[in-house]
């Protein structure tokens, strides 16, 4: 549907006509404009200075609270919009999530423009329009498997296939809510009459990912107008956003900043994000980008652990860990590991315990103190005197999962690279967005290994290291495998 009504135009506004609208719909604007910044019309759109801007200038924007697109601003369009509440209503527990509410509202926009659709089926609201002024993005949830493939060992690859399984998830989800909902059945899944389709849920989600932002007293929410903003990390991010004592949304000046007529406003989608979630969620890396900053490594507890179960039930964070840039150098961090590296023998017990309710719950204790969080373990571990041996165990566990992650990645790159530079089936962008990755992700696992190999061969110089290898000379200890 929202493919099909931007090729017909019923879908599609020009960026010519996003003044008139946000004027219309009591949006300020500041000195500045909305549209194509000369040289980087591939960005899309974004926020420019009208004129020479600086320090203590009033907010460059301010967006009427009402246009806001929060889980509350959609509570409110439901009151007058009953099929919209019965959607939200029949979608249970997910039509009461901000992502949830907003994926739904944008649909019944897209359904509302739609010609054929009977008036009075979903109500018009200022944000109809609004949705015209969207690019299409194209996220990798829009890569052809081609271009997916030449993700192959970066860890974009395992992520888009699991948002795509849980796109399809919500997609099943929202059609056996509404398929028994008259006009969602007539307009959306009758075989002959229906226009929805698996894209269109791909379409909203995409419209959510690369704009939604968190603001400060409202939460995960698109905020039209701000989100026309591109995005600039560090010293390169010129405004800020934020709500003003009324509710409204607004753009301001960073401190410090002095802009010419012409140059471009930007804002911060979070300067902590790495490659891969650049990628996943806004479809591109910023030039000035020299690192992939972080990257999330998945791992398993080996089969052979006798606790595996256990620590899996107990474990509350994702399991695998993350590596990360510090001034220093690349660092890791997990509670996970520090579980997957410790056992019975080391201390670490569960046990069944009755709560006040009457029920049980299984508790983890390190040398018979209770584990109030995972969180707590590493503290523990840290104090014990065998502190050294459980890092070295665990920095073999990172540099083991890292050579891993290498090995895929390198060993794929001759054939991907081929396959990407030769191959006709593949986009301009996507094809430079993939290899930019693996560069980035690659020379992160490189540095990542050879930071682990330092610390390894640090701790294998301790002396708790050292008596802990040597059995002989200590027969507390028994030998075990570092290699
Ligand atoms: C919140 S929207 C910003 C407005 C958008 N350019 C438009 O035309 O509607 C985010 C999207 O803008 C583009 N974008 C933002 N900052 C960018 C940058 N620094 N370089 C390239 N594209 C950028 C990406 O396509 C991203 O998904």
């Amino acid at each position: 549907m929202i493919r099909r009504g931007r090729v017909e135009g019923w879908l599609r506004l020009p960026i010519s006509a996003f003044k008139p609208w946000a004027d219309l719909n009591g949006v300020t604007f500041n000195g500045i404009k909305v549209g194509p910044l000369p040289g980087h019309e591939d960005r899309g759109s974004t926020v420019i200075a009208e004129r020479a801007l600086s320090d203590g200038e009033d907010p460059l924007m301010v967006v009427p609270r009402d246009l806001v697109l929060s889980l509350e601003g959609v509570q409110i369009h439901a009151r007058s919009d009953r099929n919209l509440q019965e959607l939200l209503d029949a979608l249970g527990d997910f039509g009461r999530t901000a992502r949830g509410s907003i994926l739904v509202f944008l649909l019944m926009q897209a359904t509302a423009a739609c010609p054929s659709v009977s008036k009075g089926v979903a109500v018009r609201s200022p944000l109809t329009d609004y949705i015209k002024f969207l690019p299409e993005e194209l996220l990798p949830t829009f890569w052809t498997e081609a271009e997916l493939n030449l993700l192959e060992g970066t860890t974009l690859k395992p992520a888009i296939e699991a948002k795509l399984k849980s796109l399809n998830r919500e997609y099943e989800q929202l059609r056996s809510a509404s398929e028994d909902i008259e006009w969602c059945q007539k307009y959306w899944w009758d075989e002959d009459t229906g226009m929805l389709s698996f894209d269109d849920w791909l379409q909203v989600d995409a419209m959510y990912r690369s704009r939604a932002l968190e603001f400060p007293g409202i939460g995960d929410c698109m905020v039209p107008c701000v989100d026309m903003a591109n995005h600039a990390s560090g010293e390169g991010t010129v405004a800020l956003y934020e709500t003003d004592g009324q509710g409204n949304a607004v753009l301001l000046l960073r401190d410090d900043k002095r802009l010419e007529a012409g140059d471009e406003i930007t804002i911060t989608y979070g300067d902590e994000k790495g490659a891969c979630e650049m990628v996943f969620s806004y479809g591109f890396i910023e030039d000035s980008m020299t690192s992939a900053r972080e990257l999330f490594l998945d791992l398993e507890i080996p089969d052979d652990d006798p606790l595996k179960r256990a620590k899996k039930f107990i474990s509350t964070s994702a399991p695998g860990f993350r590596l990360f840039d510090k001034a220093d150098g690349i660092s890791w961090e997990s509670d996970y590991v520090w579980l997957s590296c410790v056992n019975e023998e080391d201390g670490l017990d569960f046990r069944v315990l009755q709560t006040t309710d009457g029920n049980r719950e299984l508790k983890a204790f390190w040398k018979e103190e209770e584990l109030r969080g995972l969180t707590q373990l590493k503290d523990a571990l840290e104090a014990d005197p065998m502190w050294e041996v459980f890092r070295l165990r665990a920095t073999a566990l990172v540099q083991d999962r890292v050579e891993a992650q290498a090995r895929l990645l390198f060993g794929s790159d001759e054939g991907i690279r081929t396959m990407g530079l030769e191959g006709t089936t593949c986009r301009a962008r996507p094809k430079a967005l993939a290899m930019r990755l693996r560069t980035l992700e690659g020379s992160l696992l490189e540095k990542a290994w050879n930071s682990v190999e330092s610390e390894k061969q640090e701790l294998a110089e301790t002396e708790t290291v050292k008596r802990y290898l040597n059995p002989l000379s200590d027969s507390r200890y028994e030998e075990e495998d570092f290699s």
